[in-house]
């Protein structure tokens, strides 16, 4: 039974959490106090989620289909996640990449000044503490975090990049079943260095160039310490989109600290090992059997070269030393190799083997002959015809990821990486492709190498079992759960992930497994239950169930 609150119906409705608009019963609109506010009739959630489809798939472009899936959202997030729960294949390129990537650009231009996330600047240093309390809850369990420095591929967006922590807490509760009402998309807002974002009038975020001395440093200490105060120990701060200068220093700063991980670094590497480990069940190789060589040696790049090396040498029993010779990195400036040890970078120097130099890709795949060649360099077109033609000359099935986002700065397109390599190539992508027909009839599907895979499920994970810290441990377990998923239907098609449709399953299956290694590992504070299955499943939130929109719980 629902009871009538000391609330007025106004404030139902603006209850976006939970307010379920023509979906609430007639008969509790009564008891709800908002009779008069909603038209007549009821739509049982289901069709009011096609009355949206049909006006979404109205709008022209991606970006005009972003605007009104977020315009619901600002209504009722039970109808956002209905829509995204139901239609995540279609849905999930408008909400996040590559359509996110846009928004981005033109965040300052369509920002309406709605509620989601929380905005702190160097002229809030000393203060965040406090400006915590302006959120509506202290019940928050999974933070996205974000300095807009490196917007996927897209690079400095200042306060503009906020549209990521938007569209990865999005995927939390669409893909993880996180509850919407737990999460805190953040922006830190240190200035920007992007000229176009200065000069423009209309420009939301901090006028000035980005802050690199102490300042920087003490905000982000100060927002992680404040976090933890006012959420608890062990809330969990993901990491997003941070530029190179940053990213692996706070990582290696906070991971023992607190209940973290650096989703470029770590979830795209989780991710990319996963394609990597399906992929072998078409190649017939095992990990230890290839050379892989890297384009960007980025926070990606880095990233997945060390889980990677951690792979191979937990499943060959190597010295990590040793696992890290199977794999090498080409930077701007060409192959990194011992021979510029003075000069590296401190995130490439475990990759700096003793082989020539090369100054270009080509060059480093005619001298190396690898097996698996991985782009994560943001130059769009760097995988050229001679690239993959090189690739299929010495690979009977090349592997070939593009992994940069958006699909704008892919390094080729799935037509193209299949086209030049005859059809062989096992192809996946950070951005969605559509499917290929070959010329000789066979249809190709390329996967979403993305780190959706992987952050909702590590976040679901961590939530039940309540862990203290995240490791590269469970990376490599999530990559397993998720490269175990990749069935028969998939690989017959050359898709190394498994459908979007069957996320919120593979979410869960990732997080029964990190849950349970935190229970193994002694960094869980939950009691572990005698079915971590169920209780994982308990705590899924599913905009289809019914919910007493008074107490927020499930019925
Ligand atoms: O957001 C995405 O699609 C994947 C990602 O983390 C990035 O490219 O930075
Ligand atoms: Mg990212």
């Amino acid at each position: 039974m629902v009871s009538r609150l000391p609330v007025t119906g106004v404030e139902v409705v603006r209850d976006t959490i939970r307010y379920s608009g023509v979906s609430t019963p007639i008969s509790e609109r009564e008891g709800l106090g908002i009779r008069g506010l909603v038209p007549a009739a009821f739509l049982p959630l289901e069709l009011d989620v096609e009355r949206c489809m049909l006006q979404m798939r109205s709008k022209e472009s991606p970006l005009e289909k972003y605007i009104y899936l977020h315009n619901i959202q600002d209504v009722s997030e039970r109808l956002f996640y209905a829509i995204l729960c139901k239609y995540t294949s279609e849905v999930m390129p408008l909400v996040y990449t590559p359509t996110v990537g846009e928004a981005c650009q033109n965040f300052s231009a369509i920002y309406r000044g709605t509620l989601r996330g929380m905005y702190f600047s160097l002229e809030d240093s000393g203060k965040i503490r406090t400006l915590l309390d302006n959120w509506f809850t202290s019940k928050i369990t999974t933070i996205v975090v974000t300095d807009g420095e490196r917007i996927l591929g897209l690079g400095d967006l200042g306060v503009n990049g906020m549209g990521i922590p938007i569209g990865k807490l999005a995927l939390y509760t669409a893909c993880g079943g996180i509850d919407p009402a737990k999460v805190l998309p953040v922006h830190i807002d240190v200035g920007t260095n992007n000229e176009e974002n200065l000069n423009d009038p209309y420009y939301l975020g901090l006028r000035r160039p980005r802050e690199r001395g102490q300042a920087y440093d003490d905000l982000i200490a100060e927002f992680f310490e404040a976090a933890q105060n006012k959420f608890g120990a062990n809330v969990m701060i993901q990491f997003e989109d941070f530029g190179n200068l940053n990213a692996f220093r706070l990582l290696s700063a906070w991971q023992d600290k607190a209940c973290t991980f650096n989703d470029d670094i770590q979830g795209t590497a989780a991710v990319a090992l996963a394609g990597l480990l399906a992929s072998n069940r078409l190649t017939g190789k095992d990990l230890i059997d290839h050379i892989f060589l890297f384009a960007g040696a980025g926070e990606a790049g880095t990233g997945i070269a060390e889980l990677l090396a951690l792979a191979i040498a937990e499943k060959g029993h190597l010295p990590i030393e040793q696992a890290r010779k199977k794999i090498f990195l080409v930077d701007s400036k060409g192959l990194v190799t011992k021979s510029r040890l003075d000069s590296l970078q401190h995130h490439k120097v475990d990759f700096a083997h003793d082989v020539d130099d090369c100054p270009n890709l080509l060059a480093a795949i005619d001298m190396l002959k690898p097996t698996g060649l991985i782009g994560v360099s943001a130059i769009p077109n760097s995988f050229t015809k001679e690239i993959c033609e090189n690739m299929a000359a010495h690979n009977k099935i090349p592997v070939i990821f593009a992994l940069s986002n958006p699909t704008s700065k892919a390094e080729c397109t799935a037509q193209e990486a299949y086209e030049w390599t005859d059809g062989r190539a096992i192809f996946c992508s950070g951005s969605p492709f559509d499917p290929v027909t070959l010329q000789d009839g066979r249809q190709r599907v390329p996967g979403q190498g993305n780190n959706a895979y992987i952050f909702p499920g590590i976040g679901l994970g961590v939530l039940a079992a309540g862990s203290t810290r995240i490791t590269n441990y469970d990376m490599l377990l999530a990559a397993e759960t998720l490269a175990a998923e990749v069935g028969p239907e998939e690989l017959d098609v050359g898709c190394m992930y498994p459908p979007l449709s069957r996320i919120r399953q593979v979410s869960k299956n990732i997080a029964i497994a990190v849950a349970n290694q935190a229970h193994e590992t002694g960094v869980a504070t939950e009691q572990r239950p005698v079915d971590m299955g169920k209780y994982v499943e308990s705590l899924m939130y599913d905009p289809f169930e019914e919910v007493d929109v008074h107490l927020g719980s499930k019925k």
